[in-house]
């Protein structure tokens, strides 16, 4: 068995994910083989072993327990070559080979702590020229034997460059500081990560960044330290203190990645912008034809088609602004269509309104209406109007000789006799029954009575043989065209008096004043 290696009783106790320094008894049997047997205990070579008197043969070749740490040998315990090392001679033939113990912490050894040449290595101070060939890996932990001293060497291991803090409670006493693997070599750089050691109360043991041996952890580094627990009872805090440092390879691999980082930003970036463009082209000049055509029809040109390209939004929308603008233009078509039929039905109601059915003049209401204009003007500008009043003679006789038919047809005949003679500034409407009133505005009263004898003889010689063989009509007219009887109201009452006048002077006459 190897030294440094704990029985095999007691790697069986061990738990095998976690460092485990060797049992209480263990520690004390080794210890008590440093120090003077106990008074009495006088043992001859074939005594049982206690520790106490020289080991047994091959023990001596195997060497001493490495223990490192301890005060000068006890007094009166001279050694001889053969005699069993505490660490203050040099270790004997073969106990380098088994490599050094705790290397990793620079720094001078402490006070005190003087060794030989073959002293077992705690850490501190350069190892013997060679060692790190011969041997690569980190040191076993310390032997079960040594307690407390094992455990500070097994923790300074951890805190080798590239251990990580919970490795302690990962391995065990016979593996590597990562188990069965050996650790990533990183060649001669910085450590990857920096670690502070500190005991239970959280004291640094072990240096680094900006913690110094002694020092208290502060409040934050305490509540990321990682314990390392011994038999359930935290005996230390690993705190990992300061940035990764890369390697010079890892470095450059870092900036490789952040140049083809920043290109592929960069060539994005290029490419999203003349996409950007492209786009941007693309979409104006499409908006600038719907952009014309909204402004075509805001002018009244509704109907507007405009090119569609391609299936984009684009296209659909220029689809949509074609689809509504043509059904907007057939709308406002269909739209002016009716608006035409109403207005012509309006005007059509309008003269049904002011039109007599019969004969197709002006009805009463008209004229009147007429009239006043026609007499406000003539008053306004001291311009002649002459008002008539006209009946034909015993129509209820010939509505009674030759039926009502035919005093219609009589009623129409004379209708348009008087609208066709007259000028289109006169106005003529059938007033009522066989009834016509006319107004004939610049007209003096005798230029009035000589129109209205012309109408009565057209009257008269109108061929009424071809309504009926024997019908005869003739029409009795009063003329008034004094705009001093104040209105046209009172003008018609005179005409109507002159009319009165004519039909009692004997009819088909006109009498004017
Ligand atoms: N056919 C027809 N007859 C009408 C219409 N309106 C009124 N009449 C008739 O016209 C006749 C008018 O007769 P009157 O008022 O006595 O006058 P007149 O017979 O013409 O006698 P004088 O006026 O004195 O010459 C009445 O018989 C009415 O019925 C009409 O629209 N059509």
């Amino acid at each position: 068995m190897p030294e440094g290696t704990p029985p095999a009783s007691d790697r069986d106790a061990q738990s095998p994910g976690a460092y485990h320094p060797p049992s209480d008894g263990r520690e004390r049997g080794r210890r008590e083989g440093y120090g003077p047997p106990p008074e009495g205990r006088e043992r001859g070579p074939g005594a049982p072993r206690d520790g106490y008197g020289p080991p047994p043969e091959g023990r001596d070749q195997r060497g001493p327990r490495g223990e490192g740490f301890g005060g000068p040998p006890p007094e009166g315990r001279e050694r001889g070559p053969g005699a069993p090392r505490e660490g203050y001679g040099p270790p004997p033939e073969g106990r380098d080979q088994r490599g050094p113990r705790g290397e990793g912490f620079g720094g001078p050894p402490p006070e005190g702590r003087e060794r030989g040449p073959g002293a077992p290595r705690d850490g501190y101070g350069p190892p013997p020229a060679g060692r790190e060939q011969r041997d690569p890996r980190p040191p076993h932990p310390a032997p079960a034997a040594r307690g407390d001293d094992a455990q500070r060497a097994s923790i300074r291991a951890a805190g080798e460059p590239g251990a990580r803090p919970d490795a302690l409670h990962e391995r065990g006493p016979e593996r590597g500081p990562r188990g069965d693997q050996p650790p990533p070599r990183r060649g001669d750089g910085p450590p990857p990560f920096r670690f502070v050691l500190a005991d239970a109360d959280h004291k640094v043991l072990l240096g680094g960044g900006q913690f110094r041996v002694g020092d208290m952890l502060p409040e934050s580094a305490r509540a990321t330290a990682r314990p390392i627990i011994v038999k359930d009872k935290t005996v230390a805090y690993v705190y990992s203190d300061g940035a990764p440092t890369p390697t010079a390879q890892e470095q450059k691999y870092i900036d490789a990645l952040y140049n083809s980082l920043w290109w592929g930003i960069a060539a994005a970036a290029i490419l999203a912008t003349l996409l950007g463009v492209l786009l941007s082209r693309g979409l104006s000049r499409s908006l600038s034809g719907l952009t014309q055509a909204v402004k075509g029809m805001h002018k009244g040109e509704l109907r507007q088609q405009v090119e569609v390209k391609g299936k984009d939004e684009v296209a659909a929308l220029a689809t949509a602004f074609n689809e509504m603008s043509e059904q907007l233009a057939q709308s406002h078509e269909e739209l002016n269509a009716s608006h035409a039929t109403i207005m012509q039905q309006a005007e059509q109601l309008r003269e049904l309104s002011i039109r007599d059915a019969l004969t197709q003049l002006y009805n009463r209401r008209h004229f009147d209406e007429q009239a006043n204009t026609l007499f406000n003007q003539a008053v306004r500008h001291k311009r002649p109007l002459a008002l008539v009043i006209c009946d034909i003679d015993h129509f209820k006789k010939i509505n009674d000789t030759y039926s009502h038919a035919t005093g219609d047809v009589v009623l129409r005949h004379v209708g348009a006799i008087l609208r066709k003679h007259m000028r289109l500034s006169d106005l003529v409407a059938r007033y009522g029954g066989e009834e016509f009133v006319m107004a004939f505005p610049e007209t003096p009263g005798p230029q009035a009575a000589a129109l209205c004898d012309k109408l009565r003889t057209l009257i008269e010689s109108y061929p009424w043989h071809e309504v009926h063989p024997d019908l005869k009509v003739t029409m009795s007219m009063g003329v008034y065209a004094d705009i001093a009887a104040g209105s046209a109201e009172t003008m018609l009452q005179k005409a109507d008096a002159l009319l009165y006048r004519a039909k009692e002077s004997g009819r088909n006459r006109v009498c004017f004043t």
